[in-house]
């Protein structure tokens, strides 16, 4: 067990904005199967020979699950005032409605608590992507009855949790959960349908305005959404690409915050679906109107789009930047568009509040040297990205805060453990916490602009 950093936090920046990191469940927690938890859809996935890089599972991950009290203290010595993470909803209920697993309950009431203690400010993810296998064996989210499953799950957080966690976000990425899991299938559960993909999204719509109803019920204030947003732009002036852009604007941007904020879907919907797009009663679409408090906002990059008909559902491809830098994912590295999308969501929502859920990047780290470890690439990349921030928060977006993907490298779903996010290095082999460069600029960065970048 490595030696946990002797610096506990002593300045606390402002409380107004939120500088933080966030992590997952099956990400970083391991021992999926301890204490009574049930197997998720993630457990079954890894565990499929061929569906994930090199073999890797979450069997151990970051072995955060019996290495959560030195995380904590990881994160005091960062200097963070905020920690989002999220909920194994098959610990809670391991067979996924019904009996509660009190042991479930226990790890995350005495990780808040620990949070707690270091003035570090709780943000529970009800979900983030981990179904349990028992609700995915009866239809997961294809099902009519999963929004009342997941209405139900998040009682059962908020009763345990609501007196101690003041911020919470009912769903992690819709899109991602959807297109990734029933579109193109690289993500758990694996499905390739183009009918059953509408009405996945509709049901997790449907399942946040549940989960905040039940919110409200049970007085909770702050329930977000947090959403992957990426700015598209596009390749050329032509009216094909600017039809091809605004398909994909839609696709990617518009397909879920439209109806919780405006209680419609993007008109780009039905003809990027076509015969497998559902019709919708009026009444179905009004009972998707559920603004959330705040939104959270996921961005990593941009996409300059070209019109592609070979691409479909869509009708539109991503064009490669080969000019400018590109993180390990083969992500464009483009400040621009976060500013940008938080402009975007400004005018187009009547300025809610928001906080930055996720920003960061994947680089080829350079090994660690004498106990240090220079991610200089992953410096720039939150330099400027802070930077992007603070230019949006000038120009009057409600920005609440800021959280870095990710505290710890981790297990990155379908790429294992090949791609590296966190300030903090994770020893592949005995796990061992090692605070990166990037991880000391957070830190200082924190101290220096308190108040917001
Ligand atoms: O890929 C980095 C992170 C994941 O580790 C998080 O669990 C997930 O919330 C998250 N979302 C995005 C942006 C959307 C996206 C997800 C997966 C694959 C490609 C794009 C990037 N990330």
């Amino acid at each position: 067990m490595s030696k946990p950093p002797t610096e506990i936090r002593s300045d606390s920046p402002s409380r107004d904005f939120l500088w933080g990191a966030a992590t997952s469940a099956y990400q970083i927690e391991g021992s999926p199967l301890a204490d009574g938890a049930g197997p998720s859809i993630w457990h079954r996935f890894a565990n499929t020979p061929g569906r994930v890089l090199n073999g890797d599972t979450g069997d151990i991950a970051c072995d955060h699950y019996r290495r959560w009290h030195e995380d904590v203290a990881l994160m005091a010595a960062l200097g963070v005032n905020a920690y989002r993470f999220s909920v194994a909803w098959a610990r809670i209920l391991p067979e996924g409605t019904g009996r509660v697993n009190q042991a479930g309950l226990d790890f995350y009431r005495c990780l808040v608590d620990a949070l707690l203690e270091q003035g570090i400010e709780p943000m529970l993810t009800l979900y983030h992507w981990d179904l349990p296998e028992a609700l995915d064996t009866r239809g997961g989210w294809a099902s009519d009855a999963s929004p009342g499953w997941f209405a139900d799950y998040a009682q059962v957080l908020y009763r345990a949790l609501g007196d101690r966690v003041r911020l919470w976000i009912t769903l992690n990425e819709p899109w991602v959960i959807t297109a990734g899991g029933y579109l193109y299938g690289d993500l758990a559960p694996g499905h390739r349908s183009l009918h059953e993909t509408p009405i996945v999204a509709h049901n997790l719509l449907r399942a946040h305005a549940a989960a905040l109803a039940s919110g409200r019920a049970e007085g909770i204030e702050r329930i977000g959404l947090a959403v992957n947003l990426e700015p598209q732009y596009p390749a050329s002036p032509s009216a094909e690409d600017i039809g091809a852009t605004a398909h994909r604007d839609a696709f990617i941007n518009r397909w879920f915050l439209d109806p919780v904020f405006l209680g419609r879907y993007p008109a780009e919907m039905e003809t990027i679906f076509g015969s497998a797009w559902p019709r919708h009663s009026p009444s179905e679409l009004d009972a998707l109107r559920a603004p959330p408090d705040f939104i959270g906002v996921n961005y990593y990059s941009r996409s300059v789009v070209r019109a592609d008909p070979t691409e479909q559902p869509v009708g539109a491809r991503r064009v490669r930047q080969d000019a400018r830098p590109h993180t390990a994912m083969d992500w464009e590295v483009y400040p621009q568009g976060l500013t940008d999308i938080l402009l975007w969501i400004q005018g187009r929502y009547g300025n809610p509040p928001v906080y930055i859920t996720e920003n960061g990047a994947a680089f080829d780290d350079p090994p660690p040297v004498a106990g240090r470890l220079h991610d200089r690439q992953r410096v720039a990349y939150l330099r400027t990205h802070l930077r992007a921030a603070s230019r949006a928060l000038r120009r009057g977006v409600d920005l609440r805060g800021y959280f870095a993907w990710s505290l710890l490298d981790n297990f990155e779903w379908s790429y294992g453990y090949a791609k590296r996010f966190g300030l903090v290095h994770v020893d592949p082999v005995d796990r061992q916490r090692l605070i990166k460069d990037s991880g000391r600029f957070y830190r200082d960065a924190i101290r220096r602009y308190g108040r917001g970048p």
